[in-house]
């Protein structure tokens, strides 16, 4: 099975869990990168702004194509209970490009259920598996578990 892990990270969180479920799976992964600058305060309001607006941003090129893998494994912060404006861009992008889809958010513990909803109805697919990190459990690097049971899950929905 061909699989792409993808993700946008604002300040590394989902970086460090992307990077960790490819190289369990030692699949591909691609970080998608936004021409806005979100970095600080004033890039925070901004970003929490757009999220409840369900605005859209211009992405950096990307160069990896959803449609040449048999799943798509998601990564996002949850950004105002929503998936990040990056991320949502890219699934709007893409949308009828992707086979299987898996999602993994990070986040500090609020607004779960309405992202993964999101990111159903954008991508018009169920997840053959989902994963959520909080804030606390990166600091704390108390998440092997979470990201094992997900490979599993992952392996088991291909
Ligand atoms: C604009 C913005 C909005 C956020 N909204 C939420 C939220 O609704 N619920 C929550 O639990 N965390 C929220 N967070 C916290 C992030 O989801 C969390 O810190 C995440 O781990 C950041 O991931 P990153 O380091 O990959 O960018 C928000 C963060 C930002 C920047």
């Amino acid at each position: 099975m061909k699989i792409l892990v993808i993700y946008y990270s604002r300040s590394g969180n989902t970086q460090k869990i992307g990077e960790k479920i490819a190289s369990e799976l030692g699949c591909d992964i691609e970080k998608i990168e936004d021409t806005q600058d979100r970095s600080g305060i004033i890039g925070f309001l901004r970003s929490a702004y757009q999220a409840i607006r369900g605005k859209d941003t211009t992405l950096k090129p990307y160069n990896k194509n959803p449609q040449d893998y048999d799943l798509v494994i998601i990564g996002t912060p949850i950004w105002a209970s929503r998936p990040s404006i990056p991320i949502s861009t890219y699934l709007k992008e893409n949308k009828g490009k992707f086979k299987d889809v898996a999602f993994f958010c990070t986040y500090r513990g609020t607004g779960l259920k309405d992202t993964i909803e999101a990111m159903k109805e954008i991508t018009g697919k169920e997840p053959t598996a989902t994963l959520d990190v909080t804030d606390s459990e990166i600091k704390k690097g108390a998440y092997d578990h979470k990201i094992e049971s997900f490979i599993k899950n992952v392996k088991k929905g291909g």
